[in-house]
């Protein structure tokens, strides 16, 4: 299954970055950063429009191959943040996105909206290189990761200053999130990791199962006023859009095109 090789590869990217990794010099360059941005709040507040966005810079994926061949990583961002999304998501994996670390450093140094570091973390090593990198969140999945490593990795993101989006698909990824009763900012992923299956409907399964005080963003397969406009009705807070973005040859103006339908309050 894709998803087991995702994470295969994760653990010899974790291996070799053990082979250098020293916990007091990334504690000693993050004292010497400035802090986050707040990630958690941008996107649940939205600007006032009722609706936050996470735009996501995303060259490639394992379940549509080549997305964006003329990829400029800094320009999308820039572009992004003009068009008023709230947050940016930066695809880091290499092998199966074509992302980069490098894409995410180069474009914190760009704009100056808060960072989501969009990749498979299973190791605490990776959570201090988010940071590092310049992230101002990271993402922790539910599919590949037990409770118990889930708890550990949101508190040390939460103890060097991330914001977590905790991630899930399924009933049961829900039911073990709420009941370690961490998250605050949970992602529900409209598309099944295993089968790339999506479905927006999958928000509106789960959402009811959040209770007040948790914000949730709906992730994937979102293109359209219309969804937006559903997404908002079933109650979620933001959403993270990748795919369509990508596919645009104006995508400043696809960004404007699905917020201005949206009102401030
Ligand atoms: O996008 C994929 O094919 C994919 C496959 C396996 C694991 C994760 C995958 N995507 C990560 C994401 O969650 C999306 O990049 C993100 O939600 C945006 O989705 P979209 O708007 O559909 O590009």
């Amino acid at each position: 299954m894709f998803l087991d090789r995702i994470v295969a590869t994760k653990r010899q990217e974790v291996a070799s970055l053990a082979e250098t990794f020293s916990l007091a010099e990334y504690e000693r360059t993050i004292a010497g950063m400035p802090s986050c941005l707040g990630f958690e709040r941008a996107v649940t507040t939205g600007r006032n429009r009722g609706m936050g966005l996470i735009a996501e810079v995303k060259k490639a994926s394992p379940s549509k191959g080549l997305i964006r061949p003329d990829f400029h990583p800094v320009e999308l961002a820039r572009t992004y943040e003009a068009a008023g999304a709230d947050c940016i998501s930066v695809l880091t994996d290499e092998q199966y996105f074509q992302g980069s670390n490098a894409y995410l450093s180069a474009i914190r140094e760009a704009v100056n909206v808060p960072l989501l570091r969009k990749d498979f973390t299973i190791d605490y090593r990776q959570v201090y290189e988010a940071r590092v990198i310049g992230a101002d969140a990271v993402l922790l999945i539910a599919a590949i990761l037990k409770p118990a490593e889930l708890a550990e990795l949101h508190d040390i993101a939460k103890s060097i200053g991330l914001d977590v989006l905790v991630e899930v698909h399924n009933r049961e990824e829900m039911d073990d999130v709420l009941t370690l009763g961490k998250a605050t900012l949970i992602g529900i992923n409209n598309r099944d990791l295993h089968t790339f299956a999506t479905d927006l409907k999958t928000t509106e399964r789960l959402i009811g199962l959040v209770p007040p005080g948790t914000s949730v963003i709906s992730e994937s397969a979102i293109s359209s006023t219309a969804d937006i406009a559903y997404l908002t009705e079933v109650g979620a807070k933001g959403v993270l859009i990748g795919e369509h973005f990508m596919r645009q040859p104006e995508v400043g103006q696809a960004v404007a095109d699905l917020l201005g339908p949206l009102v401030k309050s």
